[in-house]
């Protein structure tokens, strides 16, 4: 089965090639919801359901893979920030807590059956002070991530430590996905 990975994002793609699939990527067209309304689970779900929906019309052959992941601190979802401002306040409000990683997927099969689910990792930040923020902000390019961070650059300067799988806050949880892949 020809299987196609719906999104723009190098950590997706590696952790896809990493795990041996045999994949062509097409970048999803699909706007996301931010809506806080919406439960945390029911949200990343639905995003990764639009991306992976919006390729499956132009591959009706392939199984075509989407995905999201929201970070979600007391009842807020972050995305990903505007600018470098918006990245520290975000960096500031998980500092010295814990906040929860939810990344949804949704494959779409040939025939258009959706299987969807999600996976939630527990990341637990250090304290961390503004001169620690600049200088992670120098490691990484907090721009295109959720949450302003990337647990795989430098995470060990900003995070304590995970409950829960660590690909599954680089944005996929690789073993649920192989599993749903072969069993389809
Ligand atoms: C929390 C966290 C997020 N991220 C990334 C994963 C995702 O690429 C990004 C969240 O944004 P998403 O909207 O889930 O994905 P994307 O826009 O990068 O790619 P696409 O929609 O085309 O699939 O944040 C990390 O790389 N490390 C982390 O620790």
């Amino acid at each position: 089965m020809n299987v196609i990975l719906a999104s723009a994002s190098p950590r997706r793609r590696e952790l896809l090639s990493a795990a041996g699939v045999n994949f062509e990527v097409v970048a999803s067209p699909a706007e996301e919801i931010h809506d806080a309304s919406v439960p945390l689970d029911e949200l990343c779900e639905k995003n990764a359901e639009l991306k992976a929906l919006a390729v499956a019309e132009d591959y009706p052959d392939s199984a075509v893979i989407g995905a999201d992941t929201l970070v979600w601190i007391e009842g807020e979802p972050l995305g990903k920030p505007r600018d470098l401002d918006e990245a520290r306040m975000m960096l500031r409000k998980l500092s010295g807590r814990s906040h929860t990683v939810c990344t949804g997927v949704c494959v779409v099969f040939p025939g258009k059956t959706v299987k969807r689910f999600h996976e939630l990792t527990t990341v637990r930040f250090r304290p961390l002070d503004e001169e620690t923020i600049t200088a992670y902000f120098e490691k990484t390019n907090p721009l295109d991530k959720a949450g302003a961070y990337g647990i795989q650059d430098s995470g060990e300067m900003i995070v304590e430590g995970i409950e829960g799988a660590f690909d599954n806050v680089m944005g996929l949880p690789v073993a649920r996905l192989l599993e749903v892949l072969q069993n389809a």
